[in-house]
């Protein structure tokens, strides 16, 4: 039996535990079963509570304590552990049916998603033909603001393309908190960073053709300066914009609508509709009655 399952991924603070939660609420809104499942051994808090926590199985500060490591070592040490007991992903994701929508919520450190080839692991223990067989979206957040400092943004790029690259399974990649560059970046503006390319470095204010070897971090909606810093832009961004690759959905997590068109890509992309049985008409009527008592 086929199951469908979304991975969350991005940054720390990115907006990902937060996006979970609205997928979560607008698919318990559109009777759509879940089943939420937190890797991010040092999260305490949630909105909905996790149907399976990796805390259950080993909590970062237990690590922290015993091991004598710091946080992110700590993090790398609590994936291996995992990767060494999947069975404890195994036993809770095999029973669920095709309908459910399988959401994961993983930890922010950058090195997950970079060069430690953890995550390509349990990519491919939760998409095995013939074990847990999930049809996986991987979802990669950025923050909107990012937008404002050019050489943010491309590195920001630069490591969702990473992790495309790394994991090979269907990927979406979304501009999170939008509300926060609302106003302060024109729609025309943003529109350009939603399938980025070279030319956007074309404008970028505070560029200097003068290598001053200052190449410190310039004032915020600035590039850093430095022909050589400059250069290097210009290379990060081609390499981008040979791949053609990544694109990003933007999202208002306050937004239904927002969260409900996320959420129509990902169902695309793991075709998780293809597989439903039909609903009874009767179904959908119930549905708007509730929807309308809200
Ligand atoms: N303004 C605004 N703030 C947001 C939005 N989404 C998340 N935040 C805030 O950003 C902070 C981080 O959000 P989280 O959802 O915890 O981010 P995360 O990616 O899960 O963070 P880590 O798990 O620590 O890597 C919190 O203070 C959220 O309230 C958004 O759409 N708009
Ligand atoms: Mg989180």
């Amino acid at each position: 039996m086929s199951k469908y399952g979304v991975l969350v991924m991005g940054p720390a603070g990115a907006g990902k535990s937060t996006f979970c939660s609205a997928l979560i609420t607008h698919l318990r809104n559109n009777r759509r079963s879940c089943f939420y499942v937190n890797l991010d051994p040092a999260a305490e808090e949630f909105t909905h509570e996790p149907d399976l926590d990796i805390k259950d199985l080993i909590s970062l500060e237990d690590v922290m304590e015993e091991m004598g490591l710091g946080p992110n070592g700590g993090l790398i040490y609590c994936f291996e552990f995992l990767l060494e007991n999947l069975d404890f992903l195994t036993e809770a994701l095999d029973p669920l049916s095709e309908e459910y929508l399988i959401v994961i919520d993983m930890p922010g450190q950058i090195e997950l998603y970079t060069h430690i080839p953890i995550l390509p692991a349990l990519v491919k223990h939760l998409t095995k033909t013939g074990a847990l067989d999930i049809n996986l979206c991987a979802a990669y957040l950025l923050e909107a603001t990012f937008v404002v400092d050019k050489a943010k943004f491309f590195a920001g790029t630069l490591s969702a393309m990473s992790a495309m690259i790394m994991l090979e399974v269907p990927h979406v990649n979304i501009l999170s908190k939008m509300d926060l560059v609302k106003g302060s970046v024109g729609k025309r503006e943003l529109k350009r960073f939603l399938d980025p390319d070279s030319t956007l470095l074309d404008d970028a204010p505070g560029e200097e053709d003068v290598d001053d070897g200052t190449q410190q971090a310039g004032e915020s909606g600035t590039m850093m300066r430095g022909a050589s810093f400059k250069r290097l832009n210009r290379a990060v961004a081609g390499l981008i914009d040979s791949f053609s690759m990544v694109s990003y959905l933007r999202l208002e997590v306050q937004d239904e609508d927002s969260v409900g068109e996320i959420l129509s890509y990902i169902d695309d992309a793991i075709q998780y509709h293809e597989a439903q049985e039909p609903r009874e008409p009767n179904d959908e009527v119930e549905y708007d009655e509730t929807a309308g008592e809200n």
